[in-house]
């Protein structure tokens, strides 16, 4: 049977895109197709612009330190709308490289919103395919979902009055209050940069600790940050109800604390759900799992055999660089050596202020694998930047070691360029360093991160 294409590609998101890249270098015949933008979540919605919001906000801190340093105070103003037009400019020019890149390799971009017909045959809905246009069905031998997640917005009277990272990044001016609803990823760096801007902030969370599933000394010691920084953290508390008053918005909480609070903002970010909705995946018999996710075996293939998916919609671990690496992987599957994604060192980073960023086990996971032979060495300190700031800052890092081998098992740190520093101790800890390699090794001085090196 011959079909349009090798390969069909539902998303234009880094899973998707990864996936056409590698599949084209195979000589394949491949098509991605995307409802929206070119880029997915993150290049329009996600890392990259809030990784540019994060650089503004650090402006705002810098200033503030800047007397320490012999700077005369000055006035700077800060121009919301000037900044994050930049922003999306920037985002088009990453869009528009996308675009030249899946030209360059001769991979077909249909725009248009995707739903299965069959295993094989794939509908397009508002179709204007660069080519030809208008609607169409297409055939492929192998078809790979990337469609990603959206927002989970949770069931509570007048949740219509919240918005989700989505809008946050459309907003028109800053507010002078926030109210955020979970201390996840979103939460947390969100709180960060509004508060850098001078918004009041209020984070809120089930939990009694932020950032669930890190190292317990991340979640406190970023916590603790937080708080220092005038963010007001209300824990095992979360929004009951929102109601809309001439004195803005009104948010009455349940749990440990319950009052109501008066804001300007609510923001959700209470996880996200995978966008498997009305992909018609009935009619190609492929199956959901666990919390709507699509059910994939170790090689990313799903209940039906020629279907494949990768990135958010399979919520193993929703990043950017774990969808690349597994859309990647599945081409190599389908067109060359079957490939399984590695996922033990995951490296990640949360960009708030304090930063945090972690690779490998935590001491709780590893101390359910490796019992007593857990060491862990960690060390609190005051980096040099803040010696002469009137400020406390604390840097935390944290090895755990199994004993028995003297491997490390996982770093962990807080603090001023933690993800760059664990993203490069990384590749030592997955390659099985040793505590040993770490006290050997000479640092650079002097550094933050010479500090990994004189843990004990
Ligand atoms: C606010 C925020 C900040 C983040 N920051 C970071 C970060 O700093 N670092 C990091 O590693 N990760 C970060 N992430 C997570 C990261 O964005 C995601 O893990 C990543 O984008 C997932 O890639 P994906 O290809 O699976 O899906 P997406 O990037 O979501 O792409 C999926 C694409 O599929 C399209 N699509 C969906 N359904 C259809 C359909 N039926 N037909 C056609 N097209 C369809 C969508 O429009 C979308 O463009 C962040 C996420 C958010 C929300
Ligand atoms: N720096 C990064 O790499 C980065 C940044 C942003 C997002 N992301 C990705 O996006 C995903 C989604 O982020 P997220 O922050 O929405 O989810 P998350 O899963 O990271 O955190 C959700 C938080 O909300 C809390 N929560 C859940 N329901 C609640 C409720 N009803 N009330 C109060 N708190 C509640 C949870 O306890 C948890 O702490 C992340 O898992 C991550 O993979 C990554």
């Amino acid at each position: 049977m011959s079909y349009n294409f090798d390969l069909f590609i539902i998303g234009a998101g880094p899973g998707g895109i990864a996936a056409a890249k590698q599949a084209a270098s195979y000589g394949k015949r491949v098509a991605i197709a995307e409802q929206e933008v070119i880029g997915g979540t993150c290049v329009n919605r996600g890392c990259i612009p809030k990784k540019l919001i994060v650089y503004a906000a650090d402006v705002a801190l810098q200033d503030k330190i800047a007397p320490n340093y012999g700077w005369s105070e000055c006035q700077r103003q800060f121009d919301w709308s000037k900044f994050i037009a930049k922003v999306y400019q920037h985002v088009k020019s990453i869009q528009k490289s996308y675009l030249e890149t899946l030209h360059k390799k001769d991979v077909e971009l249909i725009r248009g919103r995707v739903k299965f017909v069959d295993p094989h045959t794939v509908e397009i809905g508002d179709c204007a395919l660069l080519s030809t246009g208008g609607d169409r069905k297409i055939t492929a031998d192998k078809i790979l979902i990337a469609v990603g997640g959206h927002p989970n917005k949770p069931d509570i009277p007048g949740i219509e009055h919240a918005v989700t990272s989505r809008e946050m990044f459309q907003i028109q001016q800053l507010p002078k209050r926030i109210a955020i609803v979970g201390g996840g990823y979103i939460g947390v760096e969100f709180a960060s940069m509004m508060n850098a801007f001078g918004v009041e902030v209020t984070l809120m969370d089930t939990d009694e600790l932020i950032l669930d599933g890190f190292d317990k000394d991340i979640r406190s010691s970023v916590q603790d940050g937080l708080i220092q920084r005038g963010i007001r953290f209300l824990g095992k508390t979360t929004a009951k109800e929102i109601k809309q008053s001439a004195q803005g918005l009104q948010i009455t909480l349940s749990g440990d604390t319950e009052q109501t609070i008066t804001t300007d903002t609510i923001l959700v970010a209470t996880g996200r759900v995978p966008n498997t909705k009305d992909l018609g995946l009935e009619n190609a018999g492929v199956e959901l799992g666990k919390k709507g996710a699509i059910q994939v075996d170790d090689y990313n293939r799903t209940t039906q055999d020629n279907i494949f998916a990768v990135g958010d919609c399979i919520s193993r671990v929703p990043l950017t660089p774990v969808a690349r690496t597994e859309g990647e992987a599945v081409a190599k599957t389908a067109f060359g050596q079957p490939q399984k994604v590695d996922y033990e060192y995951v490296t990640s980073a949360v960009f708030a202020r304090p930063e945090a960023a972690t690779v490998g086990m935590t001491e709780d996971k590893a101390r359910e694998k490796y019992g007593d032979a857990v060491r862990c060495y960690k060390t609190e300190f005051e980096p040099l930047l803040y010696s002469i700031v009137d400020r406390n800052e604390p840097t935390m890092m944290k090895l755990v070691v199994d004993s028995n081998t003297d491997q490390v098992l996982g770093a962990h740190m807080v603090g001023e360029h933690a993800a760059d520093i664990i993203q490069s101790l990384a590749v030592a800890v997955r390659k099985g360093i040793t505590k040993e390699d770490f006290d050997a090794t000479i640092g650079i001085h002097p550094t933050t991160g010479e500090e990994f090196l004189t843990l004990d």
